[in-house]
């Protein structure tokens, strides 16, 4: 458990963690010593001469001080090495998460990385600050009680002594046959919490669909397997609980019967036979919790488990020796990309000289997102190559490839923050008359003159508290502030109202000006501001041309065009 601690979170906190487990195990002991003390005091009261117990007394109280003394400091520093690990944990998995490739990103991770850093992280690294404690005086303090009773009487102490090898059997058996349990547990658990985000998430479309009062039948299945799950992992762990239940009451039996039965043979007093059955007593309480703590330590480890998996997930490869495109044109050669079994795109090649603008179009599900994708390195090529200023973007540090690429997508993502905040993340370091002048640029300065707060306006989580064009044109200054040589556009497709729908063109036209522009088109309209378009079906270049070279040549895109015109002709 503990190596799995350090393999998730790092070798540097191997020491304060073996620190923090000796600081427990020695608390262990002195509490064991406590007990054992006992003994001692007993004998004397017992005795012939009850005022010598004095000294075992004073004894007593010493060790029952030094003993929560130790209690406190091991607590409290299993609680910061805890919360140290906490923090660790979150930079660790937030600095890997930042790393992987925005393509790792899909809908169901979203859910089971939230789950995992929000959750998962905490039950994880309660091992050290809840866990740790209990299971180590749960083991170490019962083994030196067992050492004192053979300091007292060998034949009751062989008797206890017994029972740490069942008693450890029983553990392992239990931990070795419920591991697919608690997994599939796990899993589920994890599913079902999936299941509640996208249930919420899902509201909008749910009340559309009428449905406000039924469940949600994906969340009840994936309820109900929880419960199955669970069942069957506290199935599984039953025979052990039992086990481990009968194990120490028939020990406590034993060494109570030899107990009897020495101090009538006088082998041993009153007193001591009091005493053993005593810390006897003692050990079955904290044995008896290993059946809770094993379970808690099982789920942790599954959790710890998931976390692992995900710290070794690979980022993208980041090339030995980077290299700076000075150019800013862009190319596809021969490039194959696959999701799965799937080839999305299939042998595109394309070319876009820089300072001129492609329009890519095409029918839905033909590739022309993924195409952008690739451009910004959000997946890599499974062959073929893409490359900005004809270096392949493989070989440019991943940073210094973003810094050249302005993306604006459909649907824009703000941050529950100032309107201000969200352009400046464009550029943090650019002065106010920049901010000013992206957001006059992008028509956001109209926006921001209606808003009661103007620029520290609050946006909302997701941008909530503004309209689809207006997030539109937060995501052009962003882009206009950031002065990135390649624009990469996922044009609209949803309709904007007519003012917002000029003044979202208008920044895009300025956006776009001067520089290398790649962008998916659904209206004829934008197409027509392109240099060349490329018409793409199933991955593959179908057509590419000018507009109007292509409309003349009457083929697919012109057909393409026919089609998609039509209703609007109609109107
Ligand atoms: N993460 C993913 N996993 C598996 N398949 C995916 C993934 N993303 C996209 N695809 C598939 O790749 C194909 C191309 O998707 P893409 O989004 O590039 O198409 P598109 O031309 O932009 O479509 P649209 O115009 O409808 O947005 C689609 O068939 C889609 O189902």
């Amino acid at each position: 458990m503990i190596r799995m601690l350090l393999r998730v979170l790092g070798r540097e906190y191997a020491q304060p963690l073996r620190r923090t487990v000796s600081l427990m195990a020695l608390t262990s002991v002195v509490e064991g010593l406590s007990y054992a003390l006992v003994v001692p005091v007993l004998r004397e009261l017992f005795g012939d001469t009850p005022e010598d117990a004095w000294p075992w007394l004073t004894a007593f109280g010493v060790t029952i001080a030094v003993y929560a003394a130790l209690r406190y400091v091991s607590d409290l520093s299993g609680f910061h090495v805890g919360t140290a690990l906490l923090r660790g944990m979150y930079h660790r998995l937030g600095d890997h998460l930042a790393r992987l490739p925005i393509g790792w990103y899909s809908g169901s991770r979203l859910g089971e990385v939230s789950v995992l850093a929000s959750r998962g992280v905490l039950d994880a690294m309660s091992v050290v600050a809840h866990l740790l404690a209990p299971l180590i005086s749960a083991s170490v303090t019962p083994l030196t009680i067992v050492a004192v009773m053979l300091a007292y009487s060998w034949q009751l102490g062989l008797a206890a002594l017994v029972g740490v090898p069942i008693v450890a059997a029983i553990q392992l058996w239990t931990a070795r046959s419920s591991v697919a349990e608690d997994a599939e547990r796990e899993e589920r658990d994890h599913e079902a919490t999936g299941r509640v985000i996208e249930f919420l998430q899902a509201q909008p479309v749910l009340r559309a669909g009428g449905r406000t009062t039924e469940r949600f039948r994906l969340l009840d299945d994936a309820l109900r397997d929880v419960e199955r799950a669970s069942r069957r992992s506290t199935f599984k762990a039953l025979p052990g609980a039992v086990g481990l239940t009968l194990t120490v009451q028939a020990l406590f039996t034993a060494v109570l019967v030899l107990g009897v039965h020495l101090a009538l043979d006088g082998d041993i007093g009153v007193a001591e036979v009091l005493t053993v059955l005593v810390l006897a007593a003692r050990c079955a309480d904290p044995l008896l919790s290993l059946t809770d703590i094993g379970g808690k330590q099982r789920g942790a480890r599954s959790v710890l488990a998931r976390l692992d998996t995900v710290l070794r997930t690979e980022p993208l490869p980041e090339a030995a020796e980077p290299v700076l495109p000075e150019r800013h044109d862009l190319e596809f050669d021969s490039v194959v990309f696959r999701h799965g079994d799937r080839t999305v795109i299939d042998n595109a090649s394309l070319s876009v000289p820089q300072g001129q603008r492609l329009a890519v179009v095409g029918p839905s599900g033909a590739g022309k997102s993924t195409l952008l994708q690739l451009l910004a390195r959000f997946y890599d090529v499974d062959a073929g190559a893409v490359r900005l200023g004809g270096v392949d973007v493989r070989d440019i540090d991943p940073q210094a490839l973003m810094a050249q690429i302005s993306i604006v997508f459909q649907n824009v993502y703000l941050f529950d923050g100032t309107i201000e905040e969200n352009v400046r993340l464009g550029r943090p370091d650019a002065t106010d008359a920049e901010v000013r002048a992206a957001a006059g640029a992008a028509r956001l300065d109209e926006v921001i003159a209606r808003l009661p707060d103007g620029w520290a306006a609050n946006v909302g989580e997701g941008g909530a508290l503004l309209s689809g064009g207006e997030r539109q044109r937060v995501s052009i200054a962003r882009a206009l502030l950031k002065n990135a040589p390649v624009v990469l556009l996922d044009e609209v497709t949803s309709a904007l109202d007519p003012v917002n729908e000029v003044a979202v063109h208008e920044g895009i036209e300025r956006l776009m000006a001067g520089r290398t522009v790649v962008m998916v088109a659904h209206r004829m309209r934008t197409v027509q501001r392109a240099d060349r378009v490329v018409f793409l079906d199933g991955g593959h270049v179908v057509e590419e041309g000018t507009h109007d070279e292509l409309l003349s040549r009457g083929g697919r895109y012109a057909n393409f065009w026919n089609i998609s015109m039509a209703p609007v002709a109609r109107d």
